[in-house]
């Protein structure tokens, strides 16, 4: 199978700044990927290498199996920095203009309008847009060519809090259509309700990579009980003691959350009274912090 995305220590130094660094990412057929990282880590020179914007230092590029030729990104889709549109053009007719140079069906336009939510709009100038709707019209024109791979940079940047649930919806319906999506972005809730795996980006390396949860590490269960001793000696007797931890009056138990039914029935047949038992899930934020140091405090 060929996979739409595939770098070998890939890297670009500008100078003495090594921008991406020996980079070794994979994106499967029928993922939204996350690639996430602060400022200034290399995505964006990194999708600008993808698509034969930016010319490698060292490594290689596979798109859809091959290098990056023509015929290989005809069947990409991409959105990296801002669109270009006509502003006194209506969305619908920036999109048919669009698609004559792409060499798409004028019967595109209708159907990407749909898909990014804009058909009720499609005939208002362009001008007029919110940032958000301009986005979406930048995500339709990327699609026109009905892409195999779809690659957003920073998507949901400068949008306000109803542009980026609107970006979010879309790019969750994308990829619910079975559309491959690379996504950059260095916000961690963004990849965090989108994506299917994450690849974090720090200072040009990929320091980590994984679903959500994999990131997240392994699940917690938080328990509260009385008594407290009683219920930690119980535990430490069914997990084993490293597994049981005592945190601010309840128990941390690291345990997968579908054994919470089991533990509370061996918890309550030992004597004591369970109050409450849930997941307590890792801060993705502080794993991220975790990875990346400290020196990197502008990402949120
Ligand atoms: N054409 C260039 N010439 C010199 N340095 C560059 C060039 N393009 C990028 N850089 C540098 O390479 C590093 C990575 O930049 P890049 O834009 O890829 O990061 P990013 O993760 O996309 O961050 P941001 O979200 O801020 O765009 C930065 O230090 C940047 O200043």
């Amino acid at each position: 199978m060929n996979l739409p995305v595939q770098t070998e220590g890939l890297t670009k130094r500008y100078g003495d700044l090594t921008a991406v660094r020996d980079l070794d990412l994979t994106v499967r057929a029928g993922e939204v990927y996350g690639f996430l990282g602060p400022n200034g880590a290399g995505k964006t020179t990194t999708l600008r290498m993808l698509l034969g914007l930016v010319r490698p230092t060292a490594g290689t590029v596979r798109l859809l199996g091959r290098p990056p030729g023509a015929g290989q990104l005809a069947q990409v889709g991409a959105l990296i920095e801002g669109p270009a549109f006509y502003p006194y053009l209506s969305g619908r007719e920036n999109l048919r203009v669009l698609a004559r140079y792409a060499g798409a069906p004028a019967g595109r336009v209708p159907l990407v309008l749909d898909l990014v939510d804009l058909a009720d709009r499609a005939g208002d100038r362009y001008a007029g847009y919110s940032l958000g709707m301009k986005q979406r019209l930048g995500v339709a024109a990327a699609l026109l060519k009905d892409p195999r791979l779809l690659i957003l940079d920073e998507p949901t940047n400068g949008l306000d809090p109803a542009g980026t649930a609107d970006m979010r919806q879309l790019i969750r319906r994308l990829g619910a259509a079975g559309c491959t999506v690379l996504l950059s972005s260095h916000l961690l809730g963004e990849v965090e309700q989108v994506c299917d795996r994450v690849g974090v980006v720090s200072r040009g390396r990929l320091i980590a990579e994984g679903s959500v949860a994999d990131l997240r590490g392994t699940a917690v269960l938080r328990v509260l009980a009385e008594p407290l001793d009683g219920a930690a000696e119980r535990a430490r007797d069914l997990l084993g003691a490293d597994r049981v931890r005592v945190v601010d009056g309840a128990l941390e138990l690291t345990v997968e959350p579908d054994r919470a039914a089991w533990l509370n029935t061996e918890l309550v047949r030992a004597g004591v009274a369970v109050r409450e038992l849930r997941p307590h899930e890792r801060d993705l934020e502080q794993v991220f912090f975790e990875l990346i140091g400290k020196e990197t405090a502008d990402v949120r």
